[in-house]
């Protein structure tokens, strides 16, 4: 086993009722969620949505106004950034341009004074982590970005944090290398077991990388849960639309059933869901479905609208429609492409069925209500 791996110090983290202002105006407010020890989670939202502040708040390098943040036994409000043992990957975390990738790795470790034959030892056990032996007499500007950002996460771990915290770590890198160093990310961080908080606007990489997500949005927490649950059963209309796509129709609660009820769409067609929703008749609500719970049909039926083809791409294995409902709204359907399946023609008539059993019902948004 690693040495790091031995030594490595699983600490779980509690962050309660976190809120702060800068200037007056709460960036953040109420912020509460836990990372069990080992375990690596993604704060998600969009830009502006307090991310980087939490994070900030963690390591230290802002006094939250409120709040309380626990990792392992310690309070962290009377422990410096420095004492916190939270070691630190950011976008443009610049590596020390005048010192070689073994000087960058060792600089945490001779500030905790490790003693210089254990440092070397060290930044030879990291270099081999982030394969990059044979490397460490290069100057930063020798290496390309992805190797930039290994020795980045080498330098965060060669001190044997407790926690890892990565603000948007590859968000300077291409698509595929930000997908292979996604991958090493995670083998290391189950190698090593460090307790691991990844800050990031990008849903795939957070999917990709976490055992949960907290999802924020406008300083506050929406909801927190495994990517399947936040994908398959988002609690807000904010996440549904946030994550993956989604189609979004608005209309009113008609009638409701014993296990039925019937939304009557802007556009005059009826949706029948089969279950009774806590919503009263009359209720204005926006009912959200995803691109593969719609079906092409050539013929009507319960549940499909009257739809037009405005384009059908194929996107490797999968046929994606995008279509126009007969009162102008818009919506997109997929389908997993066989050896029969045909593209439709622009222009095609057709009816859209809607798997009611897959979608979901929030109350429409003031906007949204005409
Ligand atoms: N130093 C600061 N002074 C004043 N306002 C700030 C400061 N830092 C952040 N803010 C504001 O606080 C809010 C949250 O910012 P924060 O950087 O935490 O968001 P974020 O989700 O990390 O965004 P991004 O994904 O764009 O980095 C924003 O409205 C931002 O404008």
């Amino acid at each position: 086993m690693l040495d790091i791996a031995r030594t490595a110090d699983r600490k779980r983290l509690s962050v309660r009722g976190v809120t702060h202002s800068y200037g007056g105006q709460n960036a953040v407010s109420d912020i509460s969620f836990d990372i069990e020890a080992g375990e690596i989670i993604a704060l998600l939202g969009p830009s502006g949505c307090g991310k980087s502040t939490v994070l900030r708040a963690i390591a230290g390098l802002i006094q939250p106004k409120t709040g309380k943040i626990v990792l392992g036994d310690d309070d962290l409000a009377n422990v410096s950034a420095r004492a916190r043992g939270i070691g630190m990957v950011f976008q443009n975390y610049a590596l020390f341009p005048h010192l070689t990738v073994a000087e960058n790795i060792a600089y945490p470790l001779a500030c905790q004074k490790v003693p210089r034959a254990e440092r070397n030892a060290r930044v030879e056990e990291m270099l081999s982590l982030v394969r990059l032996d044979g490397y460490g007499n290069r100057l930063p500007r020798e290496l390309s970005g992805g190797q930039q950002q290994r020795v980045a996460v080498a330098r965060a771990i060669a001190g044997r944090p407790s926690l890892l915290l990565l603000d948007e770590p590859f968000g300077a890198l291409d698509r595929a290398l930000r997908f292979d160093l996604q991958v090493e990310l995670l083998h290391l961080q189950k190698t090593l077991g460090i307790t691991t908080l990844i800050v990031t606007h990008d849903q795939e990489e957070a999917q990709s990388l976490a055992s949960r997500l907290v999802l924020m949005n406008r300083g506050n927490v929406e909801q927190i849960d495994s990517p399947i649950a936040v994908y398959d059963r988002p609690k807000t209309l904010f996440v549904n639309t946030f994550i993956g796509q989604t189609n979004l129709l608005h209309g009113t609660v008609a009638a409701l059933g014993d296990d039925s009820t019937v939304i009557a769409l802007k556009s005059g067609e009826n949706l029948v869901l089969p279950r009774r929703l806590s919503f009263t008749a009359g209720s204005d609500v926006t009912i959200t479905f995803r691109p593969e719970e719609v079906r092409l049909m050539t013929q009507p039926g319960v549940n499909a609208l009257a739809a037009q083809i405005t384009v059908s791409v194929p996107l490797g294995p999968t046929l994606i429609h995008d279509l126009v409902l007969d009162g102008g709204t818009g919506l997109r359907a997929s389908e997993v492409r066989g050896p029969s399946t045909t593209i439709p023609e622009i222009g095609a008539q057709l009816f859209a069925e809607i798997d009611t059993r897959r979608c979901h019902v929030f109350p429409a948004e003031p906007e949204s209500i005409q």
